[in-house]
């Protein structure tokens, strides 16, 4: 009979085994990392709708981050590409106060890391087709779909190198940045949860090369018969007005995930 170790970690199916739990400095290195950040500010009312009680924005500001991440230990050199979109966000708990992003959705295209950032860490990841960019310089372009509809595309357009001074920022900003997330596991037989709870999943980034550039997103929603899963998700931030644009900037260089440093929020 196969029977748990309360001193293991384990993930489904348990019942192969488990393993030594990592400390928590155990980081996880993604030695080639590619992103693209689009920003643009939204009505506040609109956007405060999917941001859930004990959180609270910051900024009316919607975030969406394109990443090309290669060369990851945990995947024994392999990698994935994302979607996060996210807002800024402060948690105003008894214990925990904190300012961060708040992670209102990640699409992967790959099963293996959704797995590990949605039930251990709390992070929203759902799956769709990312592809890798396509590049003519100074433009690079991608595309998220859900078995074949195109549902975004990104653009970044005339992409030019950072000025030292801003590169600089942008190193001190990523040395410490706050994912914050809802881990919502449904009762078996539901309603409600097993487990509803804010999150903090540490992480960091060394910015080794930074670009600007002009950006454009555009959301196409899709039918329930084209997404029945997603369609609501897609609908809901296609539907924020964009208001206000940033500069679009692209940065090259290393994440480290910090899942072990993860605490639930207080
Ligand atoms: C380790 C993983 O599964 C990736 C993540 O936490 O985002």
């Amino acid at each position: 009979m196969f029977r748990f170790d309360e001193s293991k970690c384990y993930r489904m199916p348990a019942h192969f085994g488990g393993f030594d739990c990592p400390g928590p400095e155990a980081a996880l290195y993604y030695r080639d990392a590619v992103s693209i950040t689009f920003a643009y500010t939204t009505d506040e009312n609109q956007l405060a709708n999917y941001v859930p009680e004990g959180f609270e924005l910051v900024r009316p500001e919607l975030n969406i981050s394109y990443s090309q991440f290669r060369e990851i230990d945990w995947m024994a050199g392999g990698g994935y590409n994302l979607v996060q979109v996210s807002v800024p966000a402060r948690y105003n708990g008894k214990r925990d106060q904190l300012e961060g992003q708040f992670i209102l959705v990640v699409w992967e295209n790959k099963t293996w890391p959704i797995l590990g950032g949605r039930e251990e860490t709390g992070i929203p990841k759902i799956y769709a087709d990312i592809e890798d960019l396509h590049i003519i310089q100074p433009n690079y372009y991608t595309t998220a779909s859900y078995e074949g509809n195109t549902f975004l595309r990104l653009e970044m357009l005339g992409a030019k190198p950072v000025d030292w001074k801003t590169l600089a920022q942008m190193q001190t900003s990523a040395a410490t940045i706050n994912a914050l997330g809802w881990r919502y596991i449904p009762r078996v037989g539901g309603p409600g949860a097993d487990l509803s709870q804010p999150i903090l999943y540490p992480q960091d980034a060394e910015v080794h090369s930074a670009w600007t550039g002009s950006g454009t997103v555009k959301w196409t929603q899709l039918s329930w018969e084209q997404n029945p899963g997603q369609w609501h998700i897609i609908k809901a931030l296609a539907e924020l007005p964009m208001l206000e644009t940033t500069p679009t900037i692209m940065s090259k260089g290393i994440v480290i995930l910090k899942p072990n440093k993860g605490r639930v929020l207080k």
